[in-house]
């Protein structure tokens, strides 16, 4: 949207030309009154002059109470202060023309004069503008001490011309009551900063009707001694931080809102912004610091309320008192996840629990993502959430653990603790989570329930038939023994925690795992902590929200409500919210989204605080200079990595974050769970980069477009292929090593002339010489010429090879001065690929 000039003059009642003028003089490239400005510097002109304007009406009424004759002027009913000038009419008409210029440079200079006001003197016989108020006239109220500059306080016009009587600076102390005065006293304005104060000799001659003055492009508020803004901010500074005044703000920071916040004009804030190299627009959010500073030169200060955290402490306190009243908890089924070693057996034991078995449908038998089931044994409840078991999954498996109150530890009976064990033993106590051994495969062959026992006793965990307190169970999963007591004994753990929740109170818990799943969207299973979470209710969980849709439970039924400890996974996020983080729920949908947006800008402060700190890692010695350039000059795998669930993505992430190379750095740039889209090869085109794709399927054309594009794709959906792919494509980055190989050597016994040059009669004395071999001439063991072998003939034929024992005819490329003796040393080229 664009307004024309001669719209612009007429909306602020004044010449097409001196509109144009003034626009031409603030920098605008109009030319003629069809010329067209931005409709937001329409609307800032038009607010500008059409408050100049009443104000000036304003003034006008107040300052001329009578007609003053032409010819005789009557002196003014108004006793002016002494010293005050009043302009005659013909300055006011010179003026009028020296007005645009001033007002062209007033807008350059408005910001500089404030900084200078700070440190440069004022000019000789100009009052410290903002220090003293002007001289008290007789009949005219007394001064009031300087008040504390309001932001927004605005200017006297540039045309207005008053003397000013330098007094000593205000004193701090109270402000004497004003006497009452006649409504009709205008106030002598103090002079803008900078601008040339005219002195007259003679009596104050009143305005002169026929020639009113312009009215001014900024109102002077009649009540309020006037000050500049150069004056304002010299005041503020002395009146210390006590006097300033305290914005609150919560972010985003939008420039609109906090221009009007700190009491100024969005246009002229704009313009601030630009002078530090920031071009925002009106409803463009700035950055908290870039608002700290233009709030400290507006004399304000800055208070930034981030709501996540004023919500987090509010509701924290909420939650003491309301949600965790022992009156309101009830018992509540525990929380269980399955720990172990690969292949120790965890799926089997989970499935032989829900009576299913999944384990054949793994690929690479390995389990790739977290579920969470409810079981019931014995009237009650138990929740279980399946781990996996591969060591690229250690982070999953340790959230796993910390969203549970008892750990199952398996332990196979004919292996024993085995390194994964013990790290996931770690995690359990590390989230002091109590643990119940499930000792597998008790029915296989080499099965030593003893050797188990001691190897819990060596760990401080002895069992509790070994006179220890930990709850230790032989099972065979394979064969469903042992189940039952298993189940008890978690049981029995459970009662030992007096597990309980509110169930009244709104829902909070815990992203088990997410992922999108064509037709549903973003999905994501979560485990109820606290409260009952139910269709519709609005969740927040970190950077995404939702809203809740539907719910289903581990067998895929929609329910309606899901009570504390109940894994359900919950349709209708606005994205896939990473495994491990918490949800809480809030209001409606439109509060879930302001604080997710809050969350994201948050998120996005510390990942700047994150980068502005990183010249800590600069060299700082010779040994670590040559180390960063030898970095830098390492050559760069990019990757973007997808992969078919959060937990997975992370993990993936993981592993190819701990390949390390000194040849090759590997740098994700991008990561996401779903399937390989064209976006993604169009990505991975730009940035040469490759896609990897973990337990994920490509859309339909991707191929193609990879294809076209030269981008490679790398899909597994097993880690090791996955890492080992990966680092092949590191080493093809790897510029390849050449070494030479000796296939032969051959001995001159004679030399014949031929037509053209000489021929050297050999004896293949050791490997093999071949036709396509390069060759090096030797005598005595000096190199005298190296290059390719140009003929090789057995009698008159031509040989691709000649073997040890057998006599040749060997001419070398470019090469004639064969002597006998001379040694004919054959080598090939090898290329090789170095390791990483
Ligand atoms: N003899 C015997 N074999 C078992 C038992 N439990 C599991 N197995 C076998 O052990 C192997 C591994 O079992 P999984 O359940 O896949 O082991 P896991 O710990 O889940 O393995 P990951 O998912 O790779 O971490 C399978 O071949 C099972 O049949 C058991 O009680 N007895």
């Amino acid at each position: 949207m664009s307004v024309r000039i001669h719209e612009l003059a007429k909306a602020v009642n004044k010449d097409n030309k001196e509109v144009l003028d003034i626009l031409r003089a603030r920098g605008h490239e109009v030319k003629t009154v069809s010329s067209t400005i931005d409709n937001i510097s329409a609307e800032a002109f038009i607010e500008e002059f059409k408050s100049a304007d009443s104000s000036a009406d304003n003034d006008s009424e107040a300052a001329a109470p009578e007609p003053a004759a032409p010819a005789a002027p009557e002196p003014p009913k108004v006793k002016l202060p002494a010293g005050a000038i009043v302009k005659s009419a013909d300055d006011i008409a010179r003026e009028r023309q020296e007005r645009e210029e001033e007002e062209r440079k007033r807008q350059e200079a408005e910001l500089e004069k404030r900084r200078a006001a700070r440190g440069i003197q004022m000019p000789q016989g100009m009052a410290p503008a903002g220090k003293a108020p002007p001289a008290p006239a007789p009949g005219l109220r007394p001064p009031r001490p300087a008040p504390i500059p309001r932001p927004g306080t605005r200017k006297p016009p540039p045309g207005v011309e008053t003397k000013t009587t330098p007094v000593p600076a205000a004193a701090p102390s109270p402000a004497p009551a004003p006497e009452p005065a006649p409504v009709q006293s205008p106030e002598p304005a103090a002079p803008q900063a900078g601008v040339r104060i005219q002195t007259q000799s003679g009596p104050p001659v009143p305005p002169r009707s026929g020639s009113a003055p312009v009215p001014p492009p900024r109102s002077t508020a009649p009540e309020i001694p006037k000050k500049t803004e150069a004056a304002a901010d010299e005041v503020s500074a002395e009146a210390g931080d006590a006097e300033k005044k305290v914005i609150l703000i919560k972010p985003p920071i939008v420039v609109r809102d906090f221009a009007l916040e700190i009491g100024t004009k969005p246009f002229k804030l704009i313009s601030e912004l630009m002078d530090m190299g920031i071009f925002a627009g009106m409803n463009q959010t700035i950055e908290e610091d870039v608002a700290h500073r233009i709030a400290a030169a507006h004399g304000c200060t800055l208070e930034i309320r981030h709501r996540g955290e004023e919500q987090q402490s509010s509701k924290k306190k909420e939650e003491d008192k309301d949600e965790d009243d022992p009156a309101l908890l009830e018992p509540r089924p525990p929380v269980v996840c399955v720990l172990g070693h690969v292949d120790h057996g965890k799926t089997t034991l989970l499935d032989s629990i829900r009576k299913a078995n999944v384990v054949s449908g793994e690929a690479g038998g390995i389990t790739q993502h977290i579920g969470a089931y409810q079981v019931e044994h014995e009237d009650h409840k138990i929740t279980f959430i399946d781990t996996p078991g591969h060591a690229a999954f250690s982070k999953m498996r340790e959230r796993g653990a910390n969203v549970t109150d008892i750990a199952v530890l398996v332990v196979a009976a004919d292996d024993g603790f085995m390194p994964q064990t013990d790290e996931a033993l770690k995690f359990a106590q590390k989230a002091n989570v109590p643990v119940v051994v499930a000792i597998n495969k008790a029915d296989a062959k080499g099965a030593n329930l003893d050797r188990v026992k001691q190897q819990m006793q060596d760990r401080n965990i002895a069992p509790e038939d070994w006179g220890g307190e930990t709850q230790c169970e032989a099972v065979s999963a394979l064969k469903g023994e042992g189940i039952d007591d298993l189940l008890s004994a978690i049981l029995i753990q459970s009662e030992i925690l007096e597990l309980k929740a509110n169930p009244k109170c709104p829902a909070k818990g815990m992203v088990v795992e997410s992922q999108i799943e064509q037709g549903r969207g973003p999905t994501a299973t979560v485990i109820i902590q606290k409260g009952t979470l139910k269709v519709g209710n609005a969740l927040v969980c970190g950077e995404n929200y939702c809203k809740v849709r539907a719910m289903v439970d581990e067998n895929g039924k929609p329910v309606k409500s899901a009570p504390p400890a109940t894994p359900v996974r919950v349709l209708g996020w606005s994205g896939a919210p990473p495994a491990g983080v918490q949800f809480h729920t809030v209001k409606n949908e439109k509060i879930a989204k302001r604080e997710v947006e809050e969350n994201v800008q948050e998120a996005r402060r510390l990942s700047q605080m994150s980068k502005t700190s990183e010249p800590a890692d600069l060299p700082t010695d010779l040994d670590s200079l040559l180390a960063a350039i030898d970095k830098q000059q390492a050559k760069v795998l990019r990757l973007i990595v997808k992969a078919d669930v959060a937990g997975s993505l992370e993990a993936a992430n993981g592993v190819f974050n701990d390949i390390k190379s000194d040849k090759v750095n590997l740098e994700i740039i991008e990561s996401g769970v779903g399937p390989i889209t064209k976006n993604d090869v169009d990505l991975a085109s730009s940035a040469s980069a490759v896609v990897v794709g973990f337990n994920v399927r490509q859309e339909n054309g991707v191929n193609a477009v990879a294809k076209h594009n030269n981008v490679q794709l790398i899909l597994h959906n097993i880690i090791y292929e996955l890492i080992d792919q990966v680092k092949e494509a590191m080493a093809e980055l790897l510029d390849p090593e050449y070494s030479e190989n000796k296939i032969g050597a051959a001995e001159v016994r004679q030399v014949f002339p031929l037509a053209k040059g000489f021929v050297a009669g050999c004896m293949i004395t050791e490997g093999v010489v071949r036709r396509d071999a390069k060759a090096r001439l030797l005598r005595k063991d000096e190199v005298i010429h190296e290059g390719k072998i140009g003929t090789l003939k057995r009698f008159k034929d031509d040989a691709t090879e000649v073997r040890a024992g057998y006599e040749c005819g060997i001419q070398l490329n470019g090469f004639n001065k064969y002597e006998e003796g001379d040694i004919i040393e054959a080598f090939e080229i090898l290329e090789t690929r170095p390791s990483l």
